[in-house]
């Protein structure tokens, strides 16, 4: 009851087609690796001002969309990519941050948007408003996955969402057994917080937590904190990246996390 999972950490910029390229190479190196699923980070395809992206914004059946698809068609994995430029209809001069989770034949099987926004001063000179250009979701999103015959209940989050664990409590309830982070999370804040968020969530509700980032300088004054890591339910880290461009693997261990579960039935002790 093993399902191995590919993350990949990327330093995506604003040239789309570098990005894709290397999206394509690394996901080749997961997938001989052996992985069964393969996550990428947030802002994958283009890492610019968030303004940038409304220019290019899709709809979930548009190129970028497909792209992804393709690498999941190409290895027979599913595909997890997050930061997607998604029209939004109710306002043009925004996108939502979305992330899709892709079939191995292609398929796209959900589909989870943002739901909350980073606008937030990071030291004295760097400050985002990711809400100027990006409107919120407001559903949670689960999906049970099939990877070669081995059923994962999946929560789907995003980078920012990180910081408010009523998210995965609820996800948690709904049974999830994993939850991804698809991540760019700054430099600023990451090497103090990064760990210490992801750890918690993972002891805390007993989940997986798969967490792909984006590392390094972008351009200009944004730099992200890398560390693309997996943590078992009882808060181990199984496996952390170095500062570059590559993919982390590590095994989901269903019979691990059941044991932990039935050992601290933390979830059937709630009182509040
Ligand atoms: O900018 C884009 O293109 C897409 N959005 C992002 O990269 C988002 C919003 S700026 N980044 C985060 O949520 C970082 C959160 C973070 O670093 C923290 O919680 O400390």
């Amino acid at each position: 009851m093993k399902v191995r999972v590919g993350l990949v950490q990327l330093r995506s910029d604003r040239d789309v087609e570098r990005n894709l390229a290397t999206c394509r190479k690394l996901a080749a190196d997961a997938a001989s690796d052996g992985a069964g699923w393969i996550l990428f980070p947030e802002n994958a395809p283009f890492l610019g001002a968030d303004k940038d992206k409304v220019p290019i914004a899709e709809s979930l059946d548009g190129p970028l969309v497909g792209e992804f698809a393709s690498i999941a068609k190409k290895h027979g994995v599913w595909v997890s990519v997050a930061g997607l430029p998604e029209k939004c209809d109710a306002d043009p001069n925004k996108t939502y941050n979305t992330q899709v989770l892709i079939d191995p034949q292609g398929v796209t099987q959900a589909v989870y948007r943002k739901i909350h926004l980073f606008d937030a001063q990071v030291d004295d000179h760097i400050k985002y408003k990711e809400s100027d250009s990006v409107a919120p979701g407001d559903e949670l999103v689960t999906h049970v996955m099939d990877i070669n015959g081995v059923k994962l209940k999946v929560g789907l989050s995003i980078c920012y969402d990180l910081r408010f664990p009523e998210l995965y409590r609820r996800l948690r309830a709904e049974g999830v057994d994993v939850v991804t982070v698809p991540s760019a999370f700054t430099l600023q804040t990451g090497r103090d917080h990064w760990h210490p968020l992801l750890r918690a969530r993972a002891i805390e509700n007993q989940v997986y937590v798969l967490a792909p980032d984006q590392y390094g300088l972008h351009f200009g004054t944004r730099s992200s904190y890398g560390h693309t890591c997996v943590y078992d339910p009882w808060g181990h880290m199984q496996a952390c990246a170095p500062d570059r461009e590559c993919v982390v693997t590590a095994d989901v261990d269903l019979g691990y996390l059941a044991s932990v579960r039935q050992r601290m039935p933390v979830e059937s002790h709630r009182r509040l």
